[in-house]
């Protein structure tokens, strides 16, 4: 019985792209446009930045930076055609000692860090407000068979927020806040929402670029990060 594919969300194509290139290159895997179904490899050998594109039964895409472009990518995805699984997948900030840069993290919970209300006795959750969870767990299945593949990968939670945090007070603060957080990225709790919609298992795989702090974006070391997403990208082929 034909299953169906495992849809991998990132935010920015050249993370979409770093997979790709490592996931057409693994032996018995097929390229080919998901949307149009032609084969891509046969003709030119290349798979477009922005395509939708399909890996054996792995579908990567592209969809933009944040929370909402996230949950409305997703969810825009999940209506098209059907998944089996959906994973958020990219670089993230990492909390000093407890992910390093270049490391490899992989989310137990996905927690919209931001969503909710400031009063003057500290940040109020959605849970206070009576809205709902900012909190989503990662499939246990997904999350094993990643931790297997992956076995040098921390785990923990990872933040989704819809500012990357930039001073030594938020970090601290986020810090204390999250004690078992790893990482921060911008997009898992929103694709997150959307596989719940649709009652699809989820899971979070980030690279570290940057530790969590003072913003001084000219240390981020892409390089290494990206170096760790082309690592960690054949664990996908091994997914339930
Ligand atoms: O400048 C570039 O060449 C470049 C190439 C690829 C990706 C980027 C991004 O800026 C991606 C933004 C993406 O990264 C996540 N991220 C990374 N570090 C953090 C952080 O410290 N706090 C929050 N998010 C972070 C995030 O998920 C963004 O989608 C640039």
């Amino acid at each position: 019985m034909t299953q169906h594919p495992i849809l991998v969300v990132t935010a920015v194509p050249a993370e979409a792209e770093a997979l790709r290139a490592v996931l057409a290159a693994t032996p018995g895997h097929t390229v080919r446009g998901a949307e149009s179904g032609a084969t891509r490899a046969d003709t030119d050998g290349a798979v477009k930045s922005g395509d939708a594109a399909e890996f054996g039964d792995i579908v990567v895409e592209a969809v933009g930076v944040g929370p909402a472009a996230a949950a409305a990518g997703t969810a825009r995805l999940l209506a098209q055609r059907a998944y089996r699984a959906v994973l958020s997948v990219g670089i993230a900030g990492g909390f000093a000692g407890r992910a390093d840069v270049g490391g490899t993290v992989l989310g137990t919970r996905t927690i919209a860090a931001d969503l909710g209300a400031e009063s003057p006795a500290g940040f109020l959750p959605i849970e206070d407000l009576g809205f709902g969870s900012s909190v989503l767990t990662v499939d246990p299945i997904l999350l094993k068979a990643l931790t297997d593949a992956l076995p040098h990968a921390m785990t923990g939670d990872i933040l989704t927020l819809s500012t990357v945090t930039g001073t030594a007070e938020t970090t601290a603060r986020l810090a204390a806040r999250f004690p078992d957080a790893v990482a921060e990225a911008m997009e898992g709790y929103g694709v997150a929402i959307a596989a719940a919609g649709a009652g699809l298992p989820f899971a979070e795989l980030r690279t570290i670029s940057n530790p969590i702090g003072p913003r001084d974006r000219a240390a981020w070391r892409l390089a290494d990060a990206f170096a760790a997403l082309r690592a960690a990208a054949p664990a996908l082929h091994i997914l339930p």
